[in-house]
């Protein structure tokens, strides 16, 4: 039980076809119920820990909640800083023990992204951790304004090859039409396989990452909106494109948005049937079960990593 890099579980991922959840940690009861899941499904786990994530639950808290969760459950795990923005955020969280860092350079031009992602590699890799880089730009989602996939910059496979030859980053993020949030697709769910299969045949051992890669699950949405949410239209990557992804070097795959619903729904139903309850155990507790049962499904049936641990 330890903490440990995702190089040893992408490489083997990417010889068998599967993927590896890597999944955002909020608070205990999130990370209660993802472990718990990796746990029982025996499978490969990355924690991974936004900018937003390091504000709101502080860095110490963290840090200590997912080395209890190591020592509780006895599993290895790979901590993951997710969207690091800057040299500075990836260095403070290499110093501070995690595993993994992403420096997210996909804002910059491709000459500055591949010198931001060279300083991060060399730091990270001399401490032992590993780096995902990013190339090609997500469609944002703000309030309430649905997410054009048109507007995105896909990924050039040709670019996306000479990026990782240039820095000697160890995955690669890439956009192919997923979007972060809960409002993916105006239309009809769309990822360009054709751009996947060409960028997974020009850089075959480099493992890929799929942000955005959350199903927006209908049943949470609905238990959302049943017990007073207001989210309609939401709306993301059917499970089935995930599990086709990971067929072409799709390795890690990015989920918070299906945590959130999954825990929200529950709180909301908890609140709305139990108007005399006011003890946060009654509804943290099945929230946690909630993300448990999610993130169990995901491993099994959409990613397949039960068993690979
Ligand atoms: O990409 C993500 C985290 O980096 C999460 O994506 P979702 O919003 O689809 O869950
Ligand atoms: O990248 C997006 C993740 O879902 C993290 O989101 P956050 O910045 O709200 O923590
Ligand atoms: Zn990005
Ligand atoms: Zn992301």
């Amino acid at each position: 039980m330890a903490l440990i890099t995702s190089k040893e579980i992408f490489a083997k991922a990417l010889t068998k076809d599967y993927a590896v959840g890597a999944f955002n940690v909020n608070n205990m009861e999130i990370i209660q119920g993802i472990v718990d899941a990796a746990k029982a499904e025996n499978a490969p786990l990355i924690l991974q820990v936004s900018a937003g994530a390091r504000k709101y639950a502080r860095p110490a808290y963290l840090l200590k909640l997912v080395e209890a969760a190591i020592e509780d459950s006895g599993l290895d795990i790979v901590l993951h800083l997710d969207h690091g923005e800057d040299f500075e955020i990836c260095k403070k969280c290499v110093d501070d023990g995690f595993s993994s860092v992403m420096i997210d350079g996909s804002k910059h031009d491709f000459e500055e992204n591949i010198a931001l992602t060279k300083q991060v590699v060399e730091y990270a890799h001399s401490k032992g951790a590993v780096v995902e880089a990013e190339l090609g730009k997500l469609a944002g989602v703000e309030d309430d304004i649905k997410v054009d996939v048109r507007s995105a910059t896909f990924t050039d496979p040709e670019e996306a090859a000479e990026f990782v030859q240039r820095t000697g980053v160890d995955s690669l993020a890439i956009a192919i039409g997923t979007s972060h949030g809960a409002y993916k697709f105006k239309g009809e769910p769309y990822l360009d396989f054709e751009r996947l299969k060409k960028i997974h045949e020009l850089i075959p051992n480099t493992p890929l990452v799929l942000h955005g890669a959350s199903t927006v699950l209908p049943e949470f949405v609905a238990k959302c909106n049943e017990y007073g949410g207001n989210i309609p239209g939401a709306q993301g990557v059917p499970e089935e494109m995930i599990t086709t992804a990971a067929k072409y070097g799709i390795c890690k795959v990015n989920i918070d948005t299906d945590l959130r619903l999954a825990m929200t729904a529950e709180v909301r139903k908890f609140l709305v049937e139990a108007p005399e309850e006011f003890d946060p155990r009654k509804y943290l507790a099945p929230a946690r079960d909630a993300i448990q049962r999610m993130v169990q499904h995901k491993i099994k049936n959409v990613l397949n990593a039960s068993g690979q641990r």
